[in-house]
């Protein structure tokens, strides 16, 4: 489990102060794929450092399987850190290594004996798909390649807990999806803890089933990634559907437009059929989108009601009854 309560950062340089991150708490639950999504400048690559002290917060209390990491000797932190693997944006491969001399390299670090370090390297090459590129440099692999290098270079010692820092941003949206999918298997597989920071919604989208939304250093939001989505007025539910939201609909007098959000199987259009049937209105669909969010299906459903009031009044109800969350857009 990690926990930071009210972190804070403050960076000075040249006599000026740059406050990073502002009174950020957030818990991460074991076993769970937790998002914090925030564009560039937001203090996520900040946040995601202060976990294993790569940088130490100004104020706050970071706590990683319930240890106090700021309370601890070096010699305790360098052990403490073999427990939180870390993957990068970039890599950080060594150039001059193989694939296996990369993975094995924490292993050595960390004094396995030889056998066991080559048993360990060959079966975290398996789990990545890489068997066949152990003699390989990285300068020969793709950009999804070396991020499977990466990832099992971080779980060689086993960790509890996996910190990626944008380890997405630098892959085409294909090979994104791939190393997604690895690391949700791992997730599920091994049990392991993800934090992950990224400036993408398809990342939250993919693969977390948390998320904290970072703004200016502070977090504004934090919750399951479908709540959230699914809750119009919330910021992730206006990031998601931003391109949708933005339009200006035309929406004719004493018309009501009205969105539509339902989760999981929940067939609308039946439902739709059923009110227009019972109440008497008519439902003119505008756009409609389906979405896999956190592997549940999500959709979402614009459209005009138009009927005699009390009608629309009731219909609304009716929807709101099957357990459809409604918003109104616009009434003119
Ligand atoms: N070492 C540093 N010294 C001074 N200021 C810094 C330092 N590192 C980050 N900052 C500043 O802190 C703020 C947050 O930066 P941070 O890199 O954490 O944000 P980010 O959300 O990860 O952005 P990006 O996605 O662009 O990396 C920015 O204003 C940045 O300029």
């Amino acid at each position: 489990m990690i926990e930071l309560r009210e972190v804070s950062k403050v960076y000075r340089q040249e006599g000026r102060e740059v406050a990073a991150l502002q009174g950020v708490s957030l818990r991460v639950a074991p076993g769970e794929v937790f998002g914090v999504l925030g564009q560039s400048g937001a203090g996520k690559s900040t946040l995601i450092r202060c976990v294993n002290l790569l940088e130490r917060p100004t104020s706050g209390e970071v706590r990683v399987e319930g240890r106090d990491m700021l309370a601890l000797e070096p010699h305790e932190l360098r052990q403490a850190r073999q427990g939180i693997g870390m993957i990068f944006q970039h890599f950080n491969l060594f150039s001059s290594q193989t694939v296996a001399g990369n993975v094995a390299y924490p292993l050595e670090v960390a004094g396995w004996p030889r056998p066991r370090i080559q048993e360990r390297v060959a079966e975290l090459l398996q789990l990545v798909g890489l068997s066949d590129r152990a003699h390989a440099y990285p300068a020969q692999l793709s950009g999804g390649q070396k991020q499977r290098v990466g990832i099992a270079r971080a779980l060689a010692p086993r960790p509890k807990i996996l910190l990626s820092d944008e380890a997405t941003s630098a892959l085409d949206p294909e090979t994104t999806r791939s190393v997604l999918g690895l690391l949700r298997d791992i997730n599920r597989q091994l049990g392991l803890t993800i934090l992950l920071i990224t400036h993408q919604m398809d990342v939250v989208k993919d693969i977390c089933d948390s998320v904290a939304v970072l703004e200016r250093g502070r977090l504004v939001e934090q919750g399951k990634v479908i709540d959230l989505v699914t809750r119009p007025g919330s910021r992730l539910h206006e990031l998601f559907y931003a391109p949708f939201a933005s339009r200006d609909w035309p929406v004719h007098p004493g018309r009501r437009l009205v969105e539509l959000t339902f989760v999981g199987e929940k067939a609308s259009q039946p439902v739709l059929t059923t009110m227009a049937r019972r109440f008497e209105v008519d439902a003119n669909l505008m756009e409609g989108s389906l979405d896999r969010v956190a592997g549940a299906p999500v959709g979402r459903l614009l459209f005009e009601l138009t009927g005699e009031p009390e009608a629309v009044k009731q219909a609304m109800a009716f929807l709101r009854e099957q357990g459809l969350t409604l918003e109104e857009r616009a009434h003119v």
